[in-house]
C-alpha cells in the first residue's frame, strides 16, 4: 500500500478554516471517510491528489510532496468524482477509457488490449461503442470507475461515488470496490458502504474527531449526528 500523510494540514477558503490542522498517515487498504455536510470531506481527499493545495501544511504520498511532485502523485493516485458526468470527456465509452492512457506511452495495440480488458471487466464491454452520455447513471458512474483503473494507479480516492445511485448499481460499485487491489480512500454518507473497511475516519467542522476500524468510528459518527 501507498502512504499518504497529512502532517499539520488546513485549508482556508477566506476566513473559514475548511480543513483544520489535520495529521493523518494511512497505509490501510481501504478507508473511509464520514462527516456532516460541509465537515471538510471533500476537501481534505481532494489534496491527496492535488485538486486542492493545503494552505497550510505538506500533503505526501510515498514521500512525494504534492507541492512539488503534483504531476507525480496524480499519477499514482486516481479520483473518481462523485458526478460521472463531470469526468467523462469523450464521445464513446471506448474512447473514455482509453483516454486516460493517452500519456502513457504504451503502444496502440498496447494500450487496446488495457482498454478492453478494463470494459470487460467493469461490465462495459457491450457498451464499448455507446455514446457516453447516454448511460445510465449507474453505467456512468462505472465508466468513471474504469476510466481512473485502466491506468493502474497505486491509490483511488473516491468522493460519494455512489450518492445518485440507486440501491443496486450502489451495491455493483461496493462490490467492485472490494475486488480492487488498490488503496481505496472514499468519502461517503452510505456508511453501510464502508463497514468492511480498514480504517474510518470522522471529520467535524475541518477536524478529524474520530479515526477507528468501522464499528467503532462509525458509532461514533451515528451518535454525533444523533
Ligand atoms: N471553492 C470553495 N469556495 C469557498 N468555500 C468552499 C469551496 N469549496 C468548499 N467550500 C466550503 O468548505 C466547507 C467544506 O466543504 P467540503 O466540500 O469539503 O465538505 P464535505 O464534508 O465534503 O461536504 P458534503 O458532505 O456536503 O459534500 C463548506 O462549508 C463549503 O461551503
Amino acid at each position: 500500500m501507498s502512504e499518504i500523510v497529512f502532517e499539520h494540514v488546513s485549508h482556508h477558503f477566506d476566513a473559514e478554516a475548511v480543513v483544520d490542522d489535520v495529521s493523518l498517515t494511512l497505509r490501510e487498504h481501504r478507508i473511509g471517510i464520514v462527516g456532516a455536510n460541509g465537515s471538510g470531506k471533500s476537501t481534505l481527499a481532494r489534496m491527496v491528489n492535488g485538486l486542492v493545495a493545503p494552505t497550510a501544511g505538506r500533503v505526501t504520498v510515498d514521500g512525494l510532496d504534492l507541492a512539488r511532485h503534483g504531476r507525480e502523485v496524480r499519477r499514482r493516485v486516481g479520483f473518481v468524482f462523485t458526478n460521472a458526468d463531470n469526468q467523462i470527456v469523450m464521445p464513446t465509452v471506448r474512447e473514455d477509457v482509453a483516454f486516460t492512457l493517452r500519456r502513457h506511452r504504451l503502444s496502440a495495440a498496447d494500450a487496446a488490449t488495457r482498454v478492453d480488458a478494463t470494459l470487460e471487466r467493469f461490465g462495459l464491454a457491450d457498451l464499448a461503442d455507446r455514446p457516453a452520455h447516454r448511460l445510465s447513471g449507474g453505467q456512468k458512474q462505472l465508466l468513471a470507475i474504469a476510466a481512473v483503473l485502466v491506468a493502474e494507479p497505486a491509490v483511488v480516492v473516491a468522493d460519494e461515488p455512489t450518492t445518485l445511485l440507486d440501491a443496486r448499481n450502489a451495491r455493483r460499485i461496493a462490490e467492485h470496490f472490494d475486488s480492487l487491489e488498490q488503496q481505496l480512500v472514499v468519502v461517503s454518507h452510505q456508511l453501510e458502504l464502508l463497514e468492511s473497511f480498514d480504517r474510518v475516519i470522522v471529520m467535524e467542522g475541518g477536524r478529524v474527531v474520530a479515526d477507528d476500524e468501522p464499528r467503532i468510528a462509525l458509532g461514533a459518527y451515528r451518535a454525533l449526528i444523533g
